[in-house]
């Protein structure tokens, strides 16, 4: 059964109205990371609540209890559970999102304000935080389900909904709460498949399946030493400084060439063969789209094979920040107290945050012993998730596969993604049941970037595809 014609029409027709409300969900900052944002992370929850039960879904509000962010005990966003469609006769779809958000400030970059969505007519962008990580393809199945509502039409598939608000922090609770309604009687009972839209595609021009995702190792090393900041005037050259410790300790993670240099990491993945070679190989990718995505010719390799492995099938290791450092403008002369340096390592089968932890340990406490300093270390795993990998030739792929070729009159990337969204295995795990990541936007979008963006017509074409899957689905059902 095709998605109706009038549901595609629907979908162009009501173009400026879906991207009106994309504009009133962008408005909402809703920074998962920041406590000082915690309300508009709950606001968020609320006003996405009320889309769908104006849209006629049967929702509730799921509290997750409370967690401890930078030592502050805060209130979890609720997960926002829904279900519409009971018909024992049709397919049971799971759709996972985030309404959460990751931190973003005008002077990190930003062209505009990246919580007022700015619709460039030039170049047919949508421009602002979350256009594309997660709120665009959340708002895709919303633009589905008002068809149906306004049309008074049945949906092919029941849906069940799981949004969450902490997936750019860990997706604290959402596990527990995965498990709990995966077993009988829960509200996931009977869910035959799960399809996620939270990632993007490789390059601009090519629609793309994701059957893979790295998972992710998250740490935060603290050196402390002085009872105070110190002049370094008065103190340098006299004391351990905790900033030139820590600089230290971050520059034997990783090489410049990428490399882990933490001893069994890279070690714990077995190689490519050619025929997984020939894989990426086959892949509408090239050096030219990694450097375009990332605004300047600086891949790691010249060579398409190497830079798509080093993406979806190696472990990568990245350093985000430090925290406590001096980072204000002008020249002040301080020797920070106590410094944190905050890296992360992305994961792939077989690895795991468990059988990852404790090498990074034991790295980072040799290498401190090796500098002779009288501060002190400490490690911290803020959190972690284990890297996933689905069976790309089951029905619920080919079902994306036929819509991909019905909207985009093109087949489909098989991709593994880089990016982690750890609760993807715990549904695959709970529920036994194939996930599909079927991304909306494009490899140049700029999540978690400056100026992040999604293009008007991957939102709009996206939303036709996500529509249009549910029909295939219902199409594979009947056969
Ligand atoms: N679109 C998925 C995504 O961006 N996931 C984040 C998850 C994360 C974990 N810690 C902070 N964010 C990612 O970085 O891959
Ligand atoms: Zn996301
Ligand atoms: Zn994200």
């Amino acid at each position: 059964m095709p998605a109706p014609t009038e549901f595609l029409t629907y979908i162009d027709a009501k173009a400026d109205i879906f991207i009106k409300r994309l504009a009133d969900a962008v408005a909402i900052p809703s920074i998962s990371g920041d406590a000082k944002h915690r309300n508009d992370v709950f606001a968020m929850a609320d006003w996405l609540n009320a889309q769908l039960r104006q849209l006629g879904v049967d929702t509730q509000l799921v509290d997750l209890g409370r967690h401890k962010m930078d030592g502050e005990d805060l209130p979890l966003p609720p997960a926002i559970l829904g279900r519409i469609g009971s018909d024992s006769s049709k397919k049971t779809v799971l759709i996972y999102g985030h309404f959460d958000v990751q931190p973003a400030n005008k002077s990190d970059g930003w062209d505009t304000d990246p919580f007022t969505l700015v619709v460039d007519e030039k170049t047919g962008r949508l421009i602002g935080r979350g256009s594309s990580d997660d709120k665009g393809p959340i708002l895709g199945w919303l633009n589905v389900l008002q068809y149906h509502h306004e049309s008074k039409l049945p949906l092919p598939v029941n849906l069940v909904f799981c949004f969450e608000g902490m997936e750019e922090s860990g997706s604290e609770g959402l596990d527990d709460l995965v498990r709990r309604e995966s077993k009988k009687g829960g509200c996931f009972e009977g869910v035959d498949c799960v399809c996620i839209s939270d990632n993007y595609w490789l390059n601009t021009r090519t629609p793309a399946l994701t059957y893979g995702l790295r998972g992710l190792s998250y740490y935060k090393v603290t050196i402390s030493g002085p009872a105070r900041d110190l002049h370094s005037g008065v103190f340098g050259r006299t004391v351990h400084e905790p900033m030139t410790d820590l600089i230290s300790l971050l520059s034997t993670l990783v090489s410049p060439q990428g490399d882990i240099l933490i001893k069994g990491v890279d070690d714990m993945v077995p190689r490519a063969d050619e025929e997984e070679k020939a894989i990426y190989a086959g892949l509408d990718y090239s050096i030219a789209d990694v450097e375009e995505s990332a605004g300047a010719s600086i891949a790691l390799s010249a060579d398409k094979v190497s830079v798509l492995m080093g993406r979806m099938r190696e472990p990568s290791l990245s350093i985000h920040g430090i925290e406590g450092a001096f980072s204000g403008a002008g020249a002040k002369t301080v020797i920070p107290a106590k410094v944190s340096g905050k890296f992360s390592i992305r994961l792939v089968p077989p690895q795991t945050p468990e059988a990852i932890d404790p090498l990074v340990i034991d790295h980072l406490e040799k290498a401190f012993a090796k500098l002779g300093s009288k501060n002190k270390l400490s490690v911290e795993n803020l959190h972690g998730g284990k890297p996933w990998v689905a069976d790309h030739r089951h029905w619920n792929f080919e079902a994306a596969k036929k819509a991909t070729k019905a909207v985009y009159k093109q087949d489909p990337d098989l991709t593994r993604e880089g990016g982690s969204i750890p609760v993807t295995l715990t549904f695959a795990e709970s529920l036994g049941v194939n996930v599909l990541l079927l991304p909306m936007g494009r490899g140049d979008d700029g999540a978690h970037s400056t100026n992040e963006k999604l293009d008007r017509s991957n939102f709009i074409e996206g939303s036709k595809l996500l529509g249009t899957y549910l029909y295939e689905l219902a199409d594979i059902a009947k056969n």
